[in-house]
């Protein structure tokens, strides 16, 4: 059987997308993480199925795998690319909530839902003060998966990510943000993401620095975030919502070799 896919990207947050809506698909962990491998098979940051939906009002249900195998709630820059793939204007059926998009002179805007701040929705291990964490000083919130920003150095992503992706305060590990405000309207943003590390560009990421830096009085309600590739327009807004407006672009489609699929082995390294 043969499988066809799209490469996309938002911001060089690259993606294959696997579109189930005729026809289910079977993935298992360790195929996700054999696609993702960017040696081994086609390679990206994460893995998006799209499947008919379930809930009324939305025009396709779809799903976020990172390279590691493990499910998130919320990607901002793939919902990017599945609404510019499928064009219109769609509603996507996500596990963090119906999200609607739009579409304006080349760029797509997704509205991200609300931010939970509240520790056990994020959730934390414990209970405490979600602005500023016992963890370098650090404030978290949930845009459908857990945020962590730091207000320190971009250039410290690489080094403390790892550990604090697996932080004990984040028992389902977390997106580590490095945040330099550089005006009350700019962000400089870099990501250490869970299950796929260093990215060139996180949209949840994105929101959660803006909504963090907000709540810490360093920014206001609509401010740019500036990632390796590229800037996103992010608004809080008053109805509590999250605006995300950015790019997003195919870069090819292809068609899975049918003895790849077949082989199942993962080569070591
Ligand atoms: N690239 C994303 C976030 C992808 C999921 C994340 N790694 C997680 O596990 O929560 C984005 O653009 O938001």
């Amino acid at each position: 059987m043969s499988v066809s896919f799209t490469k996309m990207h938002g911001l060089g947050n690259d993606f294959i997308i696997l579109d189930g809506r005729d026809r289910p698909l079977s993935l298992s962990t360790a195929l996700i993480s054999r696609l993702c491998n960017r040696r081994t098979g086609v390679g990206c940051d994460q893995l998006v199925t799209l499947s008919a939906p379930t809930q009324d009002g939305a025009d396709v249900l779809v799903r976020f795998f990172n390279p590691d195998g493990s499910e998130s709630g919320a990607c901002g820059n793939a919902s990017r690319c599945v609404a510019a793939l499928l064009g219109g204007n769609p509603t996507l059926q996500t596990q963090s909530g119906l999200l609607p998009t739009s579409q304006e002179d080349g760029l797509i805007s997704v509205l991200m839902g609300t931010p939970r701040l509240d520790w056990q929705s994020i959730p934390l291990a414990h209970e405490c003060d979600t602005a500023h964490l016992p963890l370098h000083d650090g404030a978290a919130c949930s845009m459908g998966n857990p945020h962590l920003t730091l207000f320190r150095s971009i250039e410290d992503a690489a080094s403390m990510g790892p550990e604090l992706e697996l932080d004990p305060l984040f028992p389902d590990r977390g997106n580590v943000g490095f945040a330099e405000i550089l005006s009350p309207t700019h962000i400089l943003l870099r990501v250490w993401e869970r299950g796929a590390g260093l990215t060139l560009a996180c949209g949840s990421g994105a929101c959660a620095a803006v909504v963090n830096a907000v709540r810490r009085g360093l920014v206001e309600r609509t401010c740019r975030v500036t990632m390796e590739c590229g800037s996103l327009a992010i608004t809080w807004q008053d109805d509590d919502s999250v605006l995300m407006i950015g790019p997003a672009q195919t870069v090819f489609t292809g068609t899975l070799d049918k003895d790849w699929l077949e082989d199942g082995q993962t080569p070591t390294p």
